[in-house]
């Protein structure tokens, strides 16, 4: 994969900050020592198989720092409370203090967590998003949403805590493990669904060059579902109003993550099953034809996405769905696709409908 021109993307937001797609990792030190003059020591999260690929080649930039590498295990149950006093004793450790910077080079875990230890660390200390999975490049790395889990609902604890700057280099992606690229998928197909037909259209036409990787098809793939998550939080940073629709199959995966105990499953699957929870549901209310609905499920499955799920019961997942953050009053607000490439807010379904629509999708 070679690398593209670097675009630099302004995020509106209280606290402007860009986005460098197609950036590269060696080119980060340059753009700190011309941004900041009074950062000393960094400190970098990752996971060791992200590290042992692209940690010296970020650090060829960044000699003239004092450098700490602080090392999470992989998996979604490291996105815990338990890991997050962890990283604040390791920091101390390492004579963290306010001036210091967090880089968070990882997958979305990385980022939600490094970006909340972050947030609260002394109060918050400034933050570097560098995202090296394709859900982090399109979705978690934009925005400035971090949190960790609870046992009792995802991303419970957490904060917009917007970064400096998220430097998305491509060529990360190379050696991603195609189940990862799923995950990524996932959101990508969730951000043309809601916003974006024509790149719901490209997902289906371009199916050959996205599985065999190919280069330049990759590269507009993450710019175009990339554009969509900033034209949606430069809008609405705080989730007011049109950035819940980013959360389309949130309701229904959220309640399988936490279900499963964030084992198990991952979060682009829960997404995957979830969209396919919601287009039934949108068929249901009239907002989808069933073509429209077998669409969205053919894509999913010509990706090799989940779209079923075993061995799980309705109500305990309709139960664990009142933790959900969009909810109001203890009535469920849910997203619906209306057709291909818009959505919509619902606060109209009931238990029974959402009762109808898990059972869509568990066998
Ligand atoms: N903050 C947000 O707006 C937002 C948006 C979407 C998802 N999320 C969160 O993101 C998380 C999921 O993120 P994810 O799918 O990136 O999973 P992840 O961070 O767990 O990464 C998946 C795996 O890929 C490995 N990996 C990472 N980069 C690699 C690379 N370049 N090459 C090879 N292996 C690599 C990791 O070590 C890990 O084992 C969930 O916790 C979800 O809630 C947050
Ligand atoms: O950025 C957002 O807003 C999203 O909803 C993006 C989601 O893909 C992401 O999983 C997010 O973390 C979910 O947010 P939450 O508020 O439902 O925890
Ligand atoms: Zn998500």
């Amino acid at each position: 994969m070679s690398l593209a021109m670097q675009q630099k993307i302004e995020i509106a937001a209280d606290k402007p900050y860009p986005v460098y797609l197609g950036s590269s990792l060696e080119g980060l030190g340059e753009y700190l020592h011309h941004q900041f003059d009074d950062i000393e020591h960094i400190l970098i999260v990752s996971h060791q198989v992200v590290a042992d690929l692209y940690a010296q080649r970020l650090m060829k930039g960044l000699q003239d720092y004092r450098i700490n590498l602080l090392i999470v295990p992989a998996g979604e149950e490291e996105k815990s409370l338990d890991r997050l006093s962890q990283l604040t004793a390791e920091a101390l450790g390492h004579g963290t203090d306010r001036k210091s910077l967090v880089i968070a080079l990882g997958g979305g875990v990385i980022g939600d967590l490094a970006g909340f230890f972050a947030s609260i660390f002394m109060r918050g200390i400034r933050l570097i998003q560098v995202p090296t999975t394709l859900l982090a490049q399109v979705d978690s790395s934009i925005g400035g949403k971090v949190a960790v889990n609870h046992p009792a609902g995802k991303n419970i604890l957490g904060a917009f805590y917007p970064p400096q700057a998220v430097w998305t280099d491509f060529s990360t992606l190379e050696r991603l493990p195609w189940e990862e690229v799923e995950n990524g998928l996932a959101e990508s197909i969730k951000h043309a669904l809601i916003a974006d037909g024509d790149l719901f259209q490209f997902f289906e036409n371009e199916q050959k060059p996205i599985k065999q990787r190919d280069s330049l098809i990759w590269s507009e793939m993450v710019t175009r579902s990339s554009l969509v998550k900033i034209r949606i939080v430069s809008q609405d940073e705080r989730e007011q109003g049109i950035r819940a629709l980013l959360n389309l199959g949130h309701s229904f995966g959220h309640a399988l993550e936490t279900e499963m105990d964030y084992r198990g499953i991952t979060h682009g699957q829960g997404v995957s099953v979830g969209i396919v929870a919601a287009a039934h549901l949108a068929f249901a209310k009239g907002l989808m034809t069933s073509a429209e609905v077998d669409r969205v499920i053919a894509l999913l499955n010509s990706y090799g996405l989940l779209t079923k799920i075993k061995g799980l019961d309705s109500q305990n997942l309709l139960y664990k769905m009142q933790a959900d953050k969009k909810n109001q009053g203890g009535r469920k607000i849910l997203i619906l696709p209306q057709g291909i490439g818009q959505a919509l807010v619902s606060k109209e379904c009931s238990d029974s409908e959402i009762l109808a629509a898990w059972k869509e999708v568990l066998i």
